[in-house]
Protein backbone atom coordinates (compact mmCIF):
# COMPACT_ATOMS: atom_id res chain seq x y z
CA UNK A 1 0.00 0.00 0.00
CA UNK A 2 1.42 3.42 -1.05
CA UNK A 3 2.78 5.74 1.72
CA UNK A 4 0.60 8.71 3.34
CA UNK A 5 2.41 11.44 1.65
CA UNK A 6 2.39 14.27 4.32
CA UNK A 7 1.50 12.89 8.64
CA UNK A 8 -0.86 16.41 8.53
CA UNK A 9 -2.79 18.17 5.77
CA UNK A 10 -4.73 21.03 6.76
CA UNK A 11 -7.55 22.55 4.99
CA UNK A 12 -8.56 26.13 4.66
CA UNK A 13 -11.73 26.48 3.15
CA UNK A 14 -14.10 23.48 2.73
CA UNK A 15 -15.96 24.06 -0.36
CA UNK A 16 -15.76 22.40 -4.03
CA UNK A 17 -12.06 22.56 -4.29
CA UNK A 18 -11.28 22.21 -0.39
CA UNK A 19 -13.88 19.23 0.02
CA UNK A 20 -12.83 17.32 -3.88
CA UNK A 21 -9.34 17.92 -2.15
CA UNK A 22 -10.63 16.36 1.19
CA UNK A 23 -12.33 13.09 -0.52
CA UNK A 24 -9.52 12.64 -2.70
CA UNK A 25 -6.91 13.08 0.30
CA UNK A 26 -9.21 10.60 2.37
CA UNK A 27 -9.14 8.24 -0.62
CA UNK A 28 -5.75 7.90 -1.62
CA UNK A 29 -5.09 7.62 1.99
CA UNK A 30 -2.59 10.37 1.02
CA UNK A 31 -2.14 12.25 4.56
CA UNK A 32 -1.50 10.72 8.56
CA UNK A 33 -4.36 12.93 9.62
CA UNK A 34 -6.61 15.62 7.87
CA UNK A 35 -7.58 18.65 9.55
CA UNK A 36 -10.97 20.87 8.06
CA UNK A 37 -11.19 24.38 9.07
CA UNK A 38 -14.06 27.11 7.41
CA UNK A 39 -14.92 30.24 8.34
CA UNK A 40 -18.70 29.41 8.99
CA UNK A 41 -19.74 26.88 12.03
CA UNK A 42 -22.41 25.90 9.76
CA UNK A 43 -19.90 24.51 6.90
CA UNK A 44 -17.57 23.01 8.98
CA UNK A 45 -20.70 21.30 10.86
CA UNK A 46 -21.58 20.27 7.52
CA UNK A 47 -17.76 18.95 6.56
CA UNK A 48 -18.05 16.98 9.66
CA UNK A 49 -21.55 15.37 8.79
CA UNK A 50 -19.66 14.68 5.57
CA UNK A 51 -17.10 12.93 6.97
CA UNK A 52 -14.05 15.29 5.43
CA UNK A 53 -11.79 15.01 8.28
CA UNK A 54 -10.55 13.61 11.40
CA UNK A 55 -10.69 17.20 12.78
CA UNK A 56 -12.49 20.61 12.43
CA UNK A 57 -11.79 23.82 13.46
CA UNK A 58 -13.02 27.14 12.84
CA UNK A 59 -9.65 28.78 14.09
CA UNK A 60 -7.62 28.49 11.17
CA UNK A 61 -4.25 29.18 12.82
CA UNK A 62 -5.46 26.22 15.24
CA UNK A 63 -5.93 23.74 12.74
CA UNK A 64 -2.27 24.53 10.52
CA UNK A 65 -0.66 23.93 13.98
CA UNK A 66 1.89 21.13 13.05
CA UNK A 67 0.87 20.71 9.72
CA UNK A 68 3.20 19.44 6.81
CA UNK A 69 0.78 20.63 3.77
CA UNK A 70 -1.58 23.50 4.48
CA UNK A 71 -4.52 23.82 1.16
CA UNK A 72 -5.85 27.39 1.11
CA UNK A 73 -9.14 26.64 -1.09
CA UNK A 74 -11.03 30.29 -0.17
CA UNK A 75 -11.81 32.70 -2.68
CA UNK A 76 -9.24 34.84 -3.83
CA UNK A 77 -10.21 37.79 -2.16
CA UNK A 78 -9.54 36.14 1.39
CA UNK A 79 -6.02 34.89 0.41
CA UNK A 80 -4.36 37.55 2.54
CA UNK A 81 -6.78 37.45 5.48
CA UNK A 82 -6.33 33.72 5.56
CA UNK A 83 -2.25 34.36 5.37
CA UNK A 84 -2.12 36.49 8.09
CA UNK A 85 -4.44 34.66 10.06
CA UNK A 86 -1.88 31.44 9.87
CA UNK A 87 1.67 32.78 9.64
CA UNK A 88 2.29 32.93 13.44
CA UNK A 89 1.38 29.11 13.82
CA UNK A 90 2.74 27.78 10.51
CA UNK A 91 5.96 24.78 10.92
CA UNK A 92 9.22 24.83 9.60
CA UNK A 93 9.32 23.80 6.41
CA UNK A 94 5.29 23.34 5.66
CA UNK A 95 3.90 23.47 2.23
CA UNK A 96 1.13 26.18 1.76
CA UNK A 97 -0.28 25.92 -1.31
CA UNK A 98 -3.67 27.62 -2.72
CA UNK A 99 -5.96 26.40 -5.47
CA UNK A 100 -6.55 30.31 -6.56
CA UNK A 101 -8.30 31.25 -9.96
CA UNK A 102 -5.65 34.00 -9.83
CA UNK A 103 -1.89 33.85 -8.85
CA UNK A 104 -0.45 37.13 -9.40
CA UNK A 105 -2.89 38.96 -6.69
CA UNK A 106 -2.66 35.48 -4.60
CA UNK A 107 1.10 36.17 -4.62
CA UNK A 108 0.91 40.02 -3.54
CA UNK A 109 -1.64 38.94 -1.05
CA UNK A 110 0.25 35.99 0.70
CA UNK A 111 3.74 35.97 0.42
CA UNK A 112 4.47 39.25 2.57
CA UNK A 113 2.83 37.70 5.52
CA UNK A 114 4.26 34.32 5.19
CA UNK A 115 7.03 33.88 7.49
CA UNK A 116 10.53 32.68 5.41
CA UNK A 117 10.45 29.17 7.25
CA UNK A 118 7.50 27.60 5.02
CA UNK A 119 7.72 27.18 1.22
CA UNK A 120 5.14 28.69 -0.78
CA UNK A 121 4.16 27.36 -3.59
CA UNK A 122 0.90 28.93 -5.24
CA UNK A 123 -1.06 26.77 -7.01
CA UNK A 124 -4.18 26.37 -9.50
CA UNK A 125 -5.94 22.97 -10.54
CA UNK A 126 -7.89 23.89 -13.91
CA UNK A 127 -10.92 21.69 -12.72
CA UNK A 128 -13.87 22.71 -11.50
CA UNK A 129 -18.16 23.36 -11.44
CA UNK A 130 -20.29 25.81 -11.29
CA UNK A 131 -21.17 24.79 -8.20
CA UNK A 132 -19.95 25.42 -4.79
CA UNK A 133 -20.09 24.20 -0.89
CA UNK A 134 -18.91 21.28 0.60
CA UNK A 135 -21.56 19.24 -0.55
CA UNK A 136 -20.60 19.80 -4.07
CA UNK A 137 -16.95 18.31 -3.90
CA UNK A 138 -16.30 15.20 -5.24
CA UNK A 139 -13.07 12.98 -4.86
CA UNK A 140 -12.77 12.50 -9.19
CA UNK A 141 -12.80 16.21 -9.70
CA UNK A 142 -9.02 16.67 -10.49
CA UNK A 143 -8.43 13.23 -12.43
CA UNK A 144 -7.09 13.72 -15.83
CA UNK A 145 -7.22 17.79 -15.01
CA UNK A 146 -3.96 20.05 -15.66
CA UNK A 147 -2.70 21.36 -12.21
CA UNK A 148 -0.68 24.31 -12.54
CA UNK A 149 1.93 25.36 -10.08
CA UNK A 150 3.67 28.94 -10.11
CA UNK A 151 6.60 28.17 -8.09
CA UNK A 152 8.65 31.74 -6.77
CA UNK A 153 12.24 32.56 -7.79
CA UNK A 154 13.33 30.82 -4.56
CA UNK A 155 10.98 27.89 -4.34
CA UNK A 156 13.10 24.83 -2.72
CA UNK A 157 13.06 22.29 -6.00
CA UNK A 158 12.12 19.06 -2.72
CA UNK A 159 9.29 20.97 -1.69
CA UNK A 160 7.99 21.57 -5.10
CA UNK A 161 8.76 17.61 -5.71
CA UNK A 162 6.17 17.39 -3.00
CA UNK A 163 3.48 19.27 -3.83
CA UNK A 164 4.01 17.74 -7.73
CA UNK A 165 3.58 14.09 -6.24
CA UNK A 166 0.37 15.53 -4.01
CA UNK A 167 -1.41 16.51 -6.96
CA UNK A 168 0.09 13.56 -9.00
CA UNK A 169 -1.69 11.13 -6.59
CA UNK A 170 -4.92 13.56 -6.73
CA UNK A 171 -5.29 12.37 -10.46
CA UNK A 172 -3.83 16.19 -12.13
CA UNK A 173 -1.10 15.95 -14.49
CA UNK A 174 0.83 19.15 -13.13
CA UNK A 175 2.74 22.03 -15.67
CA UNK A 176 4.54 24.74 -13.91
CA UNK A 177 4.21 28.12 -14.97
CA UNK A 178 5.30 31.81 -14.53
CA UNK A 179 2.59 33.66 -12.69
CA UNK A 180 1.90 36.45 -14.78
CA UNK A 181 2.11 33.90 -17.90
CA UNK A 182 -0.83 32.02 -16.04
CA UNK A 183 -2.87 34.98 -15.52
CA UNK A 184 -2.94 36.07 -19.25
CA UNK A 185 -3.70 32.49 -20.40
CA UNK A 186 -6.10 32.14 -17.33
CA UNK A 187 -7.98 35.41 -18.67
CA UNK A 188 -8.52 34.29 -21.81
CA UNK A 189 -9.74 30.24 -21.54
CA UNK A 190 -11.77 30.39 -18.14
CA UNK A 191 -12.09 34.27 -17.06
CA UNK A 192 -13.27 35.20 -20.27
CA UNK A 193 -15.67 32.64 -20.97
CA UNK A 194 -17.32 33.40 -17.52
CA UNK A 195 -17.91 37.10 -18.03
CA UNK A 196 -19.47 36.16 -21.68
CA UNK A 197 -21.90 33.92 -19.94
CA UNK A 198 -22.81 36.27 -16.71
CA UNK A 199 -23.21 39.05 -20.08
CA UNK A 200 -25.27 37.09 -22.42
CA UNK A 201 -27.65 36.12 -19.33
CA UNK A 202 -27.98 38.89 -18.29
CA UNK A 203 -28.31 40.98 -21.37
CA UNK A 204 -31.31 38.00 -22.00
CA UNK A 205 -32.92 39.06 -18.79
CA UNK A 206 -32.96 42.65 -19.03
CA UNK A 207 -34.68 41.99 -22.84
CA UNK A 208 -37.83 44.03 -22.90
CA UNK A 209 -38.99 42.40 -25.77
CA UNK A 210 -38.47 38.73 -24.92
CA UNK A 211 -39.94 37.69 -22.01
CA UNK A 212 -38.19 35.40 -19.17
CA UNK A 213 -40.44 32.83 -19.16
CA UNK A 214 -39.44 32.53 -23.04
CA UNK A 215 -36.06 32.80 -22.17
CA UNK A 216 -36.83 29.49 -20.08
CA UNK A 217 -39.03 28.00 -22.69
CA UNK A 218 -37.00 28.13 -25.57
CA UNK A 219 -33.38 28.34 -24.25
CA UNK A 220 -31.43 26.73 -26.89
CA UNK A 221 -29.01 24.60 -25.65
CA UNK A 222 -26.30 26.86 -26.68
CA UNK A 223 -28.15 29.35 -24.21
CA UNK A 224 -28.24 27.04 -21.34
CA UNK A 225 -24.38 26.28 -22.01
CA UNK A 226 -23.87 29.77 -21.01
CA UNK A 227 -26.84 29.72 -18.04
CA UNK A 228 -24.30 26.73 -17.05
CA UNK A 229 -21.47 28.94 -16.38
CA UNK A 230 -23.29 32.05 -15.05
CA UNK A 231 -24.69 30.17 -12.36
CA UNK A 232 -21.04 29.97 -10.96
CA UNK A 233 -20.73 31.28 -7.51
CA UNK A 234 -20.85 35.06 -7.27
CA UNK A 235 -18.28 35.77 -4.91
CA UNK A 236 -15.61 33.72 -6.45
CA UNK A 237 -16.07 35.40 -9.81
CA UNK A 238 -16.29 38.87 -8.14
CA UNK A 239 -12.75 37.74 -6.88
CA UNK A 240 -11.57 36.87 -9.88
CA UNK A 241 -12.60 39.94 -12.09
CA UNK A 242 -11.12 42.25 -8.79
CA UNK A 243 -8.17 40.11 -8.52
CA UNK A 244 -7.10 39.86 -12.41
CA UNK A 245 -8.41 42.86 -13.82
CA UNK A 246 -5.56 43.50 -15.68
CA UNK A 247 -5.57 40.57 -17.70
CA UNK A 248 -8.85 40.37 -18.04
CA UNK A 249 -9.35 44.16 -18.84
CA UNK A 250 -6.69 43.22 -22.36
CA UNK A 251 -7.98 40.12 -23.24
CA UNK A 252 -11.74 41.88 -22.99
CA UNK A 253 -9.95 44.65 -25.79
CA UNK A 254 -8.90 41.85 -27.54
CA UNK A 255 -12.21 40.43 -27.78
CA UNK A 256 -14.33 43.41 -28.33
CA UNK A 257 -12.24 44.31 -31.42
CA UNK A 258 -12.80 41.32 -32.84
CA UNK A 259 -16.53 41.20 -32.22
CA UNK A 260 -16.88 44.21 -33.79
CA UNK A 261 -15.13 42.56 -36.86
CA UNK A 262 -17.80 40.04 -36.60
CA UNK A 263 -20.35 42.31 -36.76
CA UNK A 264 -18.81 44.12 -39.27
CA UNK A 265 -18.80 40.73 -41.38
CA UNK A 266 -22.58 40.16 -40.60
CA UNK A 267 -23.91 44.07 -41.61
CA UNK A 268 -21.73 43.99 -44.76
CA UNK A 269 -22.72 39.94 -45.94
CA UNK A 270 -19.43 38.53 -45.59
CA UNK A 271 -19.92 34.96 -45.94
CA UNK A 272 -16.56 34.19 -46.66
CA UNK A 273 -14.61 35.73 -43.64
CA UNK A 274 -17.74 34.10 -41.23
CA UNK A 275 -17.07 30.72 -43.25
CA UNK A 276 -13.13 31.08 -42.15
CA UNK A 277 -13.99 32.02 -39.05
CA UNK A 278 -16.06 29.54 -37.69
CA UNK A 279 -13.97 26.79 -39.67
CA UNK A 280 -11.03 27.86 -37.55
CA UNK A 281 -12.54 27.92 -34.51
CA UNK A 282 -14.22 24.44 -35.11
CA UNK A 283 -10.69 22.64 -35.43
CA UNK A 284 -9.98 24.22 -31.77
CA UNK A 285 -12.86 22.19 -30.60
CA UNK A 286 -11.28 19.24 -31.98
CA UNK A 287 -8.32 19.85 -31.16
CA UNK A 288 -9.35 19.83 -27.51
CA UNK A 289 -11.39 16.56 -27.87
CA UNK A 290 -8.45 14.82 -29.28
CA UNK A 291 -6.07 16.02 -26.27
CA UNK A 292 -8.67 14.65 -23.72
CA UNK A 293 -9.71 17.66 -22.38
CA UNK A 294 -13.92 16.99 -23.03
CA UNK A 295 -14.56 16.00 -19.76
CA UNK A 296 -18.85 17.06 -19.88
CA UNK A 297 -18.46 18.86 -16.29
CA UNK A 298 -22.26 18.82 -15.82
CA UNK A 299 -22.53 15.34 -15.85
CA UNK A 300 -19.33 13.79 -14.15
CA UNK A 301 -19.93 15.36 -10.79
CA UNK A 302 -23.18 14.41 -10.05
CA UNK A 303 -23.78 10.88 -12.35
CA UNK A 304 -20.79 9.89 -13.56
CA UNK A 305 -16.94 9.53 -12.97
CA UNK A 306 -14.69 11.31 -16.16
CA UNK A 307 -13.58 9.34 -18.63
CA UNK A 308 -10.30 8.25 -18.29
CA UNK A 309 -7.93 10.74 -20.08
CA UNK A 310 -6.75 9.77 -23.63
CA UNK A 311 -2.80 9.14 -23.51
N1 LIG B 1 -15.18 26.55 -8.41
C1 LIG B 1 -14.31 26.19 -9.31
O1 LIG B 1 -14.70 25.64 -10.34
C2 LIG B 1 -12.85 26.42 -9.07
C3 LIG B 1 -12.42 27.27 -8.08
N2 LIG B 1 -11.08 27.51 -7.91
C4 LIG B 1 -10.64 28.41 -6.85
O2 LIG B 1 -10.75 27.71 -5.64
C5 LIG B 1 -11.03 28.59 -4.57
C6 LIG B 1 -12.21 28.06 -3.79
O3 LIG B 1 -13.32 27.97 -4.65
P1 LIG B 1 -14.54 26.98 -4.38
O4 LIG B 1 -14.10 25.82 -3.58
O5 LIG B 1 -15.19 26.77 -5.68
O6 LIG B 1 -15.45 27.94 -3.49
P2 LIG B 1 -16.61 27.57 -2.46
O7 LIG B 1 -17.48 28.77 -2.38
O8 LIG B 1 -17.23 26.27 -2.78
O9 LIG B 1 -15.80 27.44 -1.09
C7 LIG B 1 -15.10 28.52 -0.53
C8 LIG B 1 -14.66 28.22 0.89
O10 LIG B 1 -13.96 29.37 1.38
C9 LIG B 1 -14.51 29.79 2.61
N3 LIG B 1 -14.43 31.26 2.69
C10 LIG B 1 -15.15 32.15 1.98
N4 LIG B 1 -14.78 33.39 2.29
C11 LIG B 1 -13.82 33.29 3.21
C12 LIG B 1 -13.06 34.24 3.93
N5 LIG B 1 -13.24 35.57 3.73
N6 LIG B 1 -12.14 33.79 4.81
C13 LIG B 1 -11.97 32.46 5.01
N7 LIG B 1 -12.68 31.51 4.35
C14 LIG B 1 -13.58 31.94 3.47
C15 LIG B 1 -15.95 29.29 2.58
O11 LIG B 1 -16.46 29.14 3.87
C16 LIG B 1 -15.79 27.96 1.86
O12 LIG B 1 -15.37 26.96 2.79
C17 LIG B 1 -11.24 29.96 -5.19
O13 LIG B 1 -10.08 30.73 -5.01
C18 LIG B 1 -11.45 29.68 -6.66
O14 LIG B 1 -10.97 30.74 -7.45
C19 LIG B 1 -10.13 26.85 -8.63
C20 LIG B 1 -10.50 25.96 -9.60
C21 LIG B 1 -11.90 25.71 -9.92
O1 LIG C 1 -17.19 24.92 -14.56
C1 LIG C 1 -16.39 25.20 -15.46
O2 LIG C 1 -16.63 25.01 -16.66
C2 LIG C 1 -15.08 25.77 -15.13
O3 LIG C 1 -14.48 26.43 -15.93
C3 LIG C 1 -14.54 25.45 -13.79
C4 LIG C 1 -13.38 26.26 -13.37
C5 LIG C 1 -13.62 27.49 -12.79
C6 LIG C 1 -12.56 28.24 -12.33
C7 LIG C 1 -11.28 27.77 -12.46
O4 LIG C 1 -10.27 28.52 -12.01
C8 LIG C 1 -11.03 26.55 -13.04
C9 LIG C 1 -12.09 25.79 -13.49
Amino acid sequence: MPEPLFEKVALIGIGLIGSSLARVVRREKLAGEVVVSSRSASTLERARQLDLGDRYLLDAAEAVRDADLVLVSVPVGASGAVAAAIAPSLKKGAIVTDVGSTKGSVIAQMQPLLPEHVHFIPGHPIAGTEDSGPDAGFAELFEGRWCILTPLANTDPAALESLTAFWTRCGAMVDTMDPDHHDKVLAIVSHLPHIIAYNIVGTADDLETVTKSEVIKYSASGFRDFTRLAASDPTMWRDVCLNNSEAILEMLARFSEDLAALQRAIRWRDGDKLFDLFTRTRAIRRSIIEAGQDIDVPDFGRHARPASPKP
